[in-house]
């Protein structure tokens, strides 16, 4: 359970003094997620979820993840809206950390979804992007490959202890991304973490997605290549073909793929692949004491990346176009 800072009633209290959203009813920590402390909120004027930004969210980032959310909303994505408090800002301090509170959103992530889930993912993927091209303000992305050799320098002594030949192999791949990392693709806005637990579904349509806390300005294509990793892959490493085809022509049907696009996508999937695997593998040494969270996987993928080793173009993604 991913709750980090414990929160006491008075201060909770107090916090949404400063809110109009009426009398608090209920609160609960929330058992998924793993970057930031997450409670359900009921209140008088409906349902909410307070966020408390922890250790991975740089606090001057915020104001752009805020924002964003606001301009895709009013774009029409149904993403989460901030609240403002009375003095019209919509990030707040609570227990020491920065604090929002953001619209609760219906619907029901996938554990398992099928190829027509991902071929509509891939549709409200390309959404996301063509909704996020008017906004005006920018964020680097900061686990872009220039990130993952020093993410790796943290784990790489005790690497070989989450599984054998894990640092010669990684150490390997980065030779690889970082000489042939692909630039100049087309780029906006992404989300950068869609994962099923991020995307909510009422019946086989998309119903919300969530959690822009990874939300940045890169290549579009890599945004897409984060979700054939987290959505078309089972954690044994097998690869569903008819999944990642299927959100790969979902996608394109609503925002064209450029050639270019296309022929990155193998070096994308593998650079994507090794961003998880990185922070999963130092989340996975590095468990904070008393923190009620369960690490995620690494060798989940370290499995992906054997599969993308081996992919030599779109097609072994499933692309026919
Ligand atoms: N706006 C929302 N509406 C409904 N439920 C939400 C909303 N925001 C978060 N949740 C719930 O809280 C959980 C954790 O939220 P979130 O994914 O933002 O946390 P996180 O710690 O950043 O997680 P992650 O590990 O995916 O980065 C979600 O899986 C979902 O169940
Ligand atoms: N979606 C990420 C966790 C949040 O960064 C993962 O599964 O590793």
């Amino acid at each position: 359970m991913a709750v980090y800072t414990d929160v006491s009633d008075e201060a909770l209290r107090a916090f949404l003094a400063d809110y109009e959203i009426g009398d608090l009813l209920a609160c609960k920590g929330i058992a998924e997620g793993v970057e930031n402390s997450n409670f359900f909120l009921h209140t008088e004027a409906g349902n909410f979820i307070l966020t408390l930004y922890e250790k991975r969210v740089r606090e001057e980032d915020l104001p752009f993840f805020i924002n964003l959310m606001g301009h895709l909303a009013r774009a029409g994505l149904a993403c989460p809206q901030p609240v403002r408090n009375r003095s019209g800002t919509a990030l707040g301090r609570l227990c020491g950390r920065p604090a929002a509170i953001v619209t609760f959103l219906d619907g029901v992530s996938l554990s398992r979804p099928n190829a027509e889930h991902c071929r509509a993912l891939g549709a409200a993927l390309a959404g996301l992007h063509q909704a996020g091209r008017d906004f005006s303000m920018r964020r680097e992305n900061n686990l872009s490959v220039g990130a993952w050799r020093p993410l790796f320098l943290q784990a790489e002594g005790q690497a070989d202890t989450v599984a054998p030949g894990l640092a010669a192999r990684t150490r390997a791949d980065l030779d690889v991304l970082e000489a042939s990392w692909p630039e100049g693709l087309p780029s906006g806005v992404i989300h950068a973490d869609l994962f099923t637990d991020n995307v909510f579904f009422i019946g086989d349509e998309v119903s919300g997605l969530i959690d822009f806390y990874f939300a940045c300005t890169d290549a579009f294509a890599y945004d897409l290549a984060i979700s054939l990793n987290a959505w078309c892959f089972d954690a044994d490493g097998t690869f569903h073909r008819d999944k990642a085809g299927a959100m790969i022509a979902g996608y394109d049907a609503v925002r064209r793929l450029e050639p270019a696009e296309v022929a990155a996508l193998p070096m994308l999937a593998r650079g994507a692949a090794m961003r998880f695997m990185l922070t999963r593998l130092v989340d996975w040494l590095n468990v904070p004491p008393g923190a009620l969270v369960q690490p995620k996987d690494p060798l989940e993928y370290d499995r992906r990346l054997a599969f993308h080793r081996r992919a030599s173009d779109a097609r072994d993604y499933g692309w026919v176009g």
